[in-house]
């Protein structure tokens, strides 16, 4: 919002032509509970708090001495033949959602096209087979040891030797799973309890069933189960989709952002590069997983304004990233409105 736009609404407050509730939608954005908690003066600040079950934290400012290695090394592993755009909108996304440096590593036969798509994204060419990963190169497990998080499955495919997973799994960092990585987790009945660090899954619905092995037939019982899932496994699973839950097992956030227009191939991967820089960037996994679905649907609705629903494509996700960061507002802090 601009200065003298809220210039304006605060005088409207003060001159008693819009109530506190009105000044807070316009502030803020319409359907937030809002609890005033404190107001200081009649002319000066009003202290509100934006209620919520799981709070949204706010961002983190960047310290003005910041250099690229404050904001999180993140790599991406996935990508295949007919696939490069998967990876590539992870990469791109993660970058404008706050990392310093992101890497893809992809199987070598797409490392150029990929490395095409944005010049700030660097790429660990991996020797592969017929356009997939084969076994973990050398040159990928020196990135492995250096990644402050490490996502994988976006574009990968399934044709990918077992311990290509298992490598990851065996890190000490966050990481995050995603897409074809998330149905070779189910198949190869892979352990994700015992992991030292945070893991986050990010399934649809048909990863999440693949990964329960059960066919749900109401929302409301996959939920269920994806609340059981991550409680056994000790992990994070944001089940995307029509109001996003995001659950630690204990916890569950149901997202409110986001529309239809976002049922479009790729929408996902980009949630998968903003979730993965925000573990990155060291924000608390939980916390990182609530916001990156909270502005990843932002971003969507920006998009939504500008090209439509069925025109909307998730490469306009990604550029709309830079309006929903702009105007992020935590949600369940303490909000001060100073005139
Ligand atoms: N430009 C690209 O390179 C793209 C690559 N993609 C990659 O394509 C690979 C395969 O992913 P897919 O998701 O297409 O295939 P999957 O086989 O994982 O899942 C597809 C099936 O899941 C079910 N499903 C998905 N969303 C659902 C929902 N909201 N409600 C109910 N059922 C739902 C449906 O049965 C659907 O046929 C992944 O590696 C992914 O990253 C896609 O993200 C599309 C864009
Ligand atoms: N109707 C909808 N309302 C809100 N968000 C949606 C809707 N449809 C899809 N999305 C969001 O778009 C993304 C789609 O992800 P996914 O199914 O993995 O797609 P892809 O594999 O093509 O990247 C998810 O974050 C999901 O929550």
């Amino acid at each position: 919002m601009k200065r003298h736009q809220f210039e304006q609404h605060a005088r409207h407050f003060r001159s008693g032509r819009i109530s506190l509730n009105q000044l807070i939608d316009l502030v803020f954005g319409d359907g937030k509970e809002v609890v005033v908690l404190e107001t200081l003066s009649e002319d000066d600040i009003v202290v509100a708090s934006v209620a919520s079950e799981v709070g949204i934290p706010a961002l983190k400012p960047r310290p003005d001495d910041a250099h690229k290695g404050d904001f999180g090394r993140v790599l991406l592993v996935g990508g295949s033949r007919g696939m490069a755009g998967a990876i590539s909108l992870a990469a791109m996304s993660a970058l404008r959602s706050g990392s310093g440096l992101v890497t893809a590593a992809v199987p070598e036969t797409i490392a150029e096209v990929v490395a095409g798509f944005d010049p700030c994204v660097m790429t660990v060419p991996c020797r592969d087979s017929d356009g997939h990963f084969s076994s973990v190169p050398e040159d990928l497990k020196q990135q492995l040891k250096v990644a402050d998080v490490v996502a994988i499955g976006p574009g990968m495919g399934r044709e990918v030797d077992r311990y290509f997973l298992q490598a990851i799994l065996e890190l000490s960092q966050p990481i995050v799973i995603d897409a074809d990585a998330i149905h070779l987790l189910a198949e190869t009945h892979s352990m994700i309890k015992n992991r030292k660090s945070a893991t986050v899954l990010t399934p649809h619905p048909g990863e999440f069933s693949n990964l329960a092995n059960t066919e749900f037939s109401k929302r409301g019982e996959m939920e269920a189960a994806a609340v059981k899932f991550a409680a056994d496994q000790g992990c994070i699973i944001v089940l995307k989709g029509h109001r996003t839950l995001v659950t630690d097992g204990s916890r569950e956030y149901r997202n409110d952002t986001g529309n239809a227009g976002m049922a479009t191939g790729g929408s996902g991967d980009v949630l998968t590069g903003v979730v993965t820089s925000l573990i990155g960037q060291g924000y608390d996994a939980f916390d990182a997983a609530v916001m990156a679905v909270h502005i990843h649907g932002r971003a969507g609705d920006f998009a939504a304004e500008k090209y439509g629903q069925a025109s909307m494509v998730a490469s306009n996700i990604v550029d709309s990233l830079a309006a929903a960061f702009k105007s992020h507002v935590a949600v369940g802090a303490e909000v001060r409105i100073g005139f």
